[in-house]
């Protein structure tokens, strides 16, 4: 069985190179032929540093390779997926769609399984998320993910085909739950990393960390999720790490905001996106989710770290 992803950033390199080396054949497609070339001949991913790309991996710019394949993963950014999706609906029909992105569509407001759901309604549609950093996964370092689908026989199969030695896959049906919780841990990773670089300290953080829990189970209890899915390795686990380590962009983007530091627009920081999502979504619904207001107040640049502070620390008191 040949396994198809789309996009040759961090994510997907990493996710082909732990399939690889467990003996699946990967098709790895990225739309530049350049970066396609350079991974042929130095036989390197382009976007993680000295990491081999095993012999079972076969870079393609070609779409019409990835679409010969049954089961394709879309580790492309969030915003990107929809549009990639509806572009090639005819192509994908039928197929295992599985979305590994951590992000809501701004311009529906949706979920990265809800975009494969409307996109190609007669796809299996599957999602991939939970703590991990394309450079373990790369680097043969032991993770644990969510795999999501909500058809359970199906789900299983899956779960079998993308497992490897390193990468340990949980099974759940569903779908809104676990492409929540990746998409909102994001939001709650730049308030942590600004407060952190603002120098507010490790117990301000805690304190985010635990009531921004409270805003993604509370948001995700208003979109259907199931709240057991959330206080699993797709919503408390990638919160933990995500809002802890310098590793992650939301983060230090966070920590640049904190700084007052310059920061590389092309980085991929998929919680700048979702956290003007989530200020519409909250709005839309009429649900109280202040961190992530200030949040992309803060990302917006219409609050400093010490306003957005000053602004949750004087909020009337309340029971927890
Ligand atoms: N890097 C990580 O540790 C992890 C990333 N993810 C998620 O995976 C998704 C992708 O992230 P990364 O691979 O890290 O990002 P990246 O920035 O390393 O790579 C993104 C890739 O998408 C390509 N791309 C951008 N726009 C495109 C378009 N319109 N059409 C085709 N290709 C396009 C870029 O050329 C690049 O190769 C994100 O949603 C992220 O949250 C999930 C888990 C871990
Ligand atoms: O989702 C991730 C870890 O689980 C990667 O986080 P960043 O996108 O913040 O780097």
């Amino acid at each position: 069985m040949r396994i198809g992803i789309a996009g040759a950033g961090a994510f997907g390199s990493a996710l082909a190179v732990t399939l690889a080396r467990a003996g699946r054949e990967v098709t790895l497609w990225a739309r530049d032929e350049g970066a396609v070339q350079t991974m042929r001949d130095t036989r390197r991913a382009v976007r993680l540093p000295d990491v081999d790309l095993p012999a079972g991996i076969d870079p393609v710019s070609e779409l019409s390779s990835l679409f010969s394949c049954d089961t394709i993963l879309l580790a492309l950014p969030a915003q990107v997926t929809r549009g990639f999706l509806e572009a090639h609906a005819g192509a994908l029909s039928g197929r295992t769609l599985v979305a590994c992105a951590k992000g809501l569509d701004l311009t529906t407001l949706t979920g990265q399984g809800a975009i494969v759901v409307e996109s190609v309604p007669d796809a299996v549609p599957a999602l991939l998320t939970g703590p991990s950093f394309a450079a373990d996964i790369a680097r043969g370092l032991p993770t644990a993910l969510t795999l999501a689908c909500p058809d359970d026989a199906a789900g299983r199969a899956l779960q079998h085909d993308l497992s490897t030695p390193d990468l340990r896959l949980y099974r759940s049906t569903d779908l809104a739950g676990a492409e929540l919780g990746g998409a909102l841990k994001n939001v709650i990773a730049i308030a942590c990393g600004a407060c952190i670089g603002a120098g507010f300290g490790d117990s301000a953080r805690a304190a985010l960390m635990t009531r921004g829990f409270a805003e993604m189970q509370r948001l995700a209890a208003a979109l259907g999720a199931r709240p057991e899915t959330l206080m699993g390795l797709s919503g408390f686990g990638d919160l933990v790490l995500t809002c802890s380590s310098e590793l992650s962009r939301n983060y230090r983007y966070g920590l640049a905001l904190g700084r007052h530091e310059d920061w590389d627009a092309a980085t991929t920081v998929e919680g700048a996106h979702t956290a003007r999502a989530v200020a519409d979504l909250a709005t839309k619904r009429g649900l109280d989710l202040p961190i992530s207001a200030v949040t992309a107040r803060m990302v917006a640049g219409e609050l400093t770290p010490q306003q957005a502070l000053e602004t949750l620390i004087n909020r009337p008191l309340k029971e927890e």
